[in-house]
């Protein structure tokens, strides 16, 4: 079988005159049989294109196994594969466990002076021996997380582009879209479980990155196997290159985008429909986890592809990790949840999304909708969100429109709390100190006149740290310590003297990593066709019910995040039972029947034994 003929005669282009068909000959290792479809090329020409051949594991002996990350096991490999895979003499003599060797990458990892600097050694790591990164990350990742994950993967999406040096996802551009269903069999895995997928249109708070926004799926998929256990063999990263708003990168001649403007979004829905239409063709079991989605893109998606095997992380995994550290935290403000009243700074995709599940919270507590949902003030870019604000609404801000304000409009979030006196303030907006002393001092001031005791709530959520609303040293000294917690990035624990005595406090991190994971196995796991409304709520009140006695007798909200892989468990359990309660769930009855006469406890131990581990 041959290619088609593709003599590049274009004078612009530097193959030109070169006999492309001639030179794919050349380079073909592999049989040629099995064509398996059309690819375009760089300039959108559609061409055929081969199946690519990998040779197995059993099959690969010395630098095959060394250079294959997964398969590779560093200086693990026992005597007998060494001599079996050829690979005598080709490592040091010396026989050393995982844990050594992770003792020396955290040796290494110690050595290096920045984050960024960590994050790529890390990197590197993943690249030679998947099993030994895992391990490291999951031993520790109180360090490891902010390495991989936020604050310090803000600061290598913004630098991506110069800090290349190897492929690790998929890169699906508009000018290739009717290639996609090829570009998703080119992944050399078989069959993921989870793919994560941005447009890179806003990445955490830096707004629109492009393509550089691909450390984001990485480093959330990252985080899938080492707090939910799903093998980094089933998980897939995706970058969607619709082109960039972002003025630097279309000037950076390192920028690995298209460097064109952003498309439209009626352009950017149709490519959207055919990623989606793709997916279901290569990949029909995978769920697909919508990213960093700027806010109108986010919630149209969400809306349209609802009956598909998809949710979006920053909506609903933000919204159901907030209502869980929510839930806790009223306990321990002792305002009731009769008198709550909510400020929100910031009405986008989080800010929204979050607002629904506290309040789907207030209704399965007997409220009705409108008192519910009457609990709320949202605050935008313009002031409080009302009905009579004189400007058109987006529509997922419309849900909590104020209509009660009697003509009033409130521009500064100063003049909401004199207004409102909330209890719990709420903030989503990617603006560093917007939570200044005067508002903090305020929030306290209205929750005080409540009644002694009582204690504020203040999440400033935004990512990365650049971008928190406030410090967890300026709440606890704004509140003299009172606030009940959570910030979206960690911060570490602040100590200071209260007269002649020192007093830690300890912060909480409010961060979708709770959530995202354990969800997700659960659908995984449950083979639920699609993830429902409850399945998100429950992935809320699974993780709320988490917490162990010294966490609770630390004032936590959240299992501390060296218990992240304990809570997923819980969570995928409990998301298992609502995809099977919701008629969702594809496993077969007896399954179920059997699950429930066993119980949680063997549930438990079931998901246990699914997840990857690594221990050579
Ligand atoms: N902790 C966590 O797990 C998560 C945290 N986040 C973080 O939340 C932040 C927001 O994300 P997302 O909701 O998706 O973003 P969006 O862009 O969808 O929303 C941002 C919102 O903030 C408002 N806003 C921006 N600046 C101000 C300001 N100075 N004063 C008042 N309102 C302001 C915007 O107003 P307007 O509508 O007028 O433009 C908009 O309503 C990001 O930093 C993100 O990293 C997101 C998901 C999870
Ligand atoms: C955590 C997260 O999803 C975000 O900041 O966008
Ligand atoms: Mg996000």
């Amino acid at each position: 079988m041959s290619l088609s003929s593709r003599r590049i005669s274009s004078p612009f282009n530097p193959m030109a005159g070169v006999d492309v068909e001639a030179l794919e000959d050349q380079m073909r290792i592999a049989a040629l049989d099995g064509l398996r479809g059309y690819a375009q090329d760089h300039y959108g020409t559609v061409k055929q294109y081969h199946e690519t051949e990998y040779i197995s594991k059993n099959m690969a002996a010395g630098y095959q196994v060394l250079r294959e990350p997964a398969w590779n096991k560093g200086t693990s490999f026992g005597p007998d594969e060494r001599v079996s895979k050829n690979l005598t003499g080709l490592i040091p003599h010396v026989l050393e466990s995982l844990e050594t060797q992770c003792m020396r990458a955290l040796r290494m990892i110690n050595s290096r002076t920045t984050n960024v600097d960590k994050y790529l050694y890390l990197s590197t790591l993943k690249s030679q021996n998947i099993d030994l990164f895992y391990r490291l990350l999951i031993d520790n990742v109180a360090q490891m997380m902010p390495l991989v994950y936020t604050p310090t993967i803000g600061d290598v999406c913004l630098q991506y582009s110069t800090l290349y040096t190897r492929p690790e996802a998929l890169y699906i551009s508009i000018k290739q879209r009717k290639s996609i269903a090829t570009i998703l069999r080119n992944w050399p895995y078989p069959e993921p479980s989870i793919c994560v997928v941005t447009d890179g249109s806003r990445i955490l708070g830096l707004g629109d990155l492009g393509v550089n926004g691909v450390g984001i799926p990485i480093g959330k998929l990252a985080l899938y196997t080492a707090a939910a256990g799903i093998h980094p063999e089933k998980t897939l990263p995706i970058v969607l290159d619709c082109g960039t708003a972002n003025e630097d990168n279309l000037r950076d001649p390192l920028y690995l985008g298209l460097r064109t403007k952003r498309v439209s979004q009626e352009v950017a829905l149709e490519f959207m429909d055919e990623f989606m239409t793709a997916v279901k063709e290569v990949y029909p079991n995978m769920l697909v986890q919508f990213e960093d989605f700027e806010t109108e893109k986010a919630f149209l998606y969400l809306d349209r592809y609802k009956k598909e095997k998809c949710f979006n992380d920053d909506i609903q995994g933000t919204g159901a990790v907030v209502l869980a550290g929510y839930m806790g935290a009223v306990n321990l403000s002792a305002v009731p949840i009769e008198d709550q009243r909510l400020v929100f700074m910031g009405a986008g995709s989080a800010g929204v999304g979050v607002a629904k599940q506290v309040m789907a919270y207030y209704t399965s507590r007997g409220m009705s909708e409108k008192q519910a949902r009457d609990k709320f003030y949202l605050v935008d870019t313009k002031g409080l969100v009302t009905t009579d604000r004189g400007d058109n609404l987006a529509d997922h801000k419309r849900i909590f429109a104020r209509s009660d304000n009697n003509g009033h409009q409130f521009s500064t979030l100063e003049a909401v709390i004199e207004y409102v006196k909330p209890t719990a303030l709420i903030g989503l907006t990617a603006t560093f100190g917007v939570f200044t002393e005067s508002v903090v001092r305020a929030l306290k001031v209205s929750v005080d006149a409540g009644g002694l005791g009582r204690r504020p709530i203040l999440f400033p959520l935004s990512n990365p740290l650049t971008k928190a609303e406030c410090t967890f040293e300026q709440a606890m000294t704004w509140t003299e310590g009172s606030a009940i917690f959570a910030s979206g990035s960690p911060f570490s624990p602040f100590t200071t003297r209260i007269g002649d005595k020192s007093v830690t406090y300890y912060p909480n991190q409010g961060n979708n990593v709770y959530v995202f994971p354990g969800l997700g196995l659960g659908a995984i796991l449950a083979k639920a066709s699609r993830v429902t409304d409850d399945m998100v709520y429950t992935s809320a009140a699974a993780l709320s019910g988490c917490l162990n006695k010294e966490e609770i007798r630390l004032g936590l909200i959240y299992p501390k995040i060296e218990r992240v892989r304990d809570a997923s468990v819980v969570v995928a359990r409990e998301v298992m039972k609502a995809a099977r309660r919701e008629g969702v769930s594809l496993l077969p009855e007896e399954t179920w029947v059997e699950w429930e006469e066993w119980g949680d406890v063997a549930l438990t131990a079931w998901i246990k034994k699914q997840v990857y581990d690594p221990r050579l």
